[in-house]
């Protein structure tokens, strides 16, 4: 594990452009194993300018679809699972299916825009993910992320007139587990410095200590979204998907369309969300 990168991107959820800033921002000189040439760059953009792709659906087209505008969700979260597998079945290398991967995560936030959602957080890499082969490690850290930056930052610039505002949330080094601990943390230090009661703690205190504070509207996923037919969520946004509605596809992350991504939004519709109320 590389102890620099996993130190200084400690369980970070960046929202990009945003969180890219905290990255610059968050140390000095950049060391050890990887060097990657984002933590050096000044990425900064303002906040919901990433994204400027239009709304692309009539009313009427939704409806053609089977959805309902007034139902669609504020806030998607993706795991993007398989790219490796997807290589791995074509004999290719596992660079190549994050490659392939990268180009369905922009269709996604194409996706989104087109349909209505305003935030999109896709979990990019895990605290646990250090511990994958080197060499994929380092090709995510010194050359993946790095242009999956510059293929947002592109989006920006070539977006059409209407800043629709799509959200785009890249948890890196993001674990749900070390989230609320260091959380638990900021909050344990404020009892101890008499800066709030313990009576003050409730979970509005505690999501605004979240990494997912960044995100300033709709923090909590309404739908997530599984690829590769993994019915778990390996330690994502555990506090912040207490009431989300999930929907595991089984084809693998590359594989994944815009009907697989209609057919979740559709899903989501038909659920009854009761947040442990009494069922109608
Ligand atoms: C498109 C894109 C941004 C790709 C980045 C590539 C990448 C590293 C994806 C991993 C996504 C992830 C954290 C899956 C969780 O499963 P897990 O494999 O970490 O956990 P598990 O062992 O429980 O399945």
């Amino acid at each position: 594990m590389c102890s620099f990168l996993s130190k200084y991107l400690r369980s970070k959820t960046f929202t990009l452009p945003l969180q890219l800033r905290c990255l610059q921002g968050g140390g000095g000189g950049v060391a050890g194993d990887f060097n990657s040439p984002i933590l050096h760059k000044n990425l900064m953009m303002p906040l919901r300018q990433f994204c400027k792709l239009p709304i692309g659906v009539s009313k009427e087209e939704l409806l053609r679809e089977g959805l309902q505008p007034e139902l669609m969700p504020k806030h998607v979260a993706i795991i993007p699972d398989g790219n490796r597998r997807w290589a791995k079945e074509r004999g290719l290398s596992p660079e190549k299916g994050h490659e392939a991967g990268k180009k369905v995560l922009g269709d996604l936030c194409r996706y989104c825009s087109k349909w209505g959602v305003k935030v999109l957080s896709a979990y990019a890499f895990s605290t646990e993910n250090w511990s994958r082969p080197k060499a994929e490690v380092t090709f995510l850290m010194t050359s993946y992320f790095e242009r999956l930056t510059e293929e947002f930052m592109r989006l920006a610039e070539e977006s059409t007139k209407d800043n629709t505002g799509l959200h785009f949330v890249a948890a890196l080094n993001y674990a749900g587990r070390y989230d609320i601990t260091q959380a638990t943390k900021k909050i344990a230090s404020k009892v101890k410095d008499g800066v709030i009661q313990l009576e003050d703690i409730n979970d509005k205190l505690i999501d605004e200590e979240l990494e997912t504070n960044k995100i300033l509207e709709y923090p909590n996923p309404d739908l997530l979204i599984r690829t590769s037919g993994e019915l778990r969520i390996s330690n994502y946004m555990l506090w912040q998907l207490a009431y989300s509605e999930f929907y595991f596809v089984d084809k693998l992350f590359p594989q994944l369309d815009e009907d697989d991504f209609v057919a979740a939004l559709r899903s989501f519709q038909q659920r009854q969300r009761r947040y442990g109320g009494h069922k109608i």
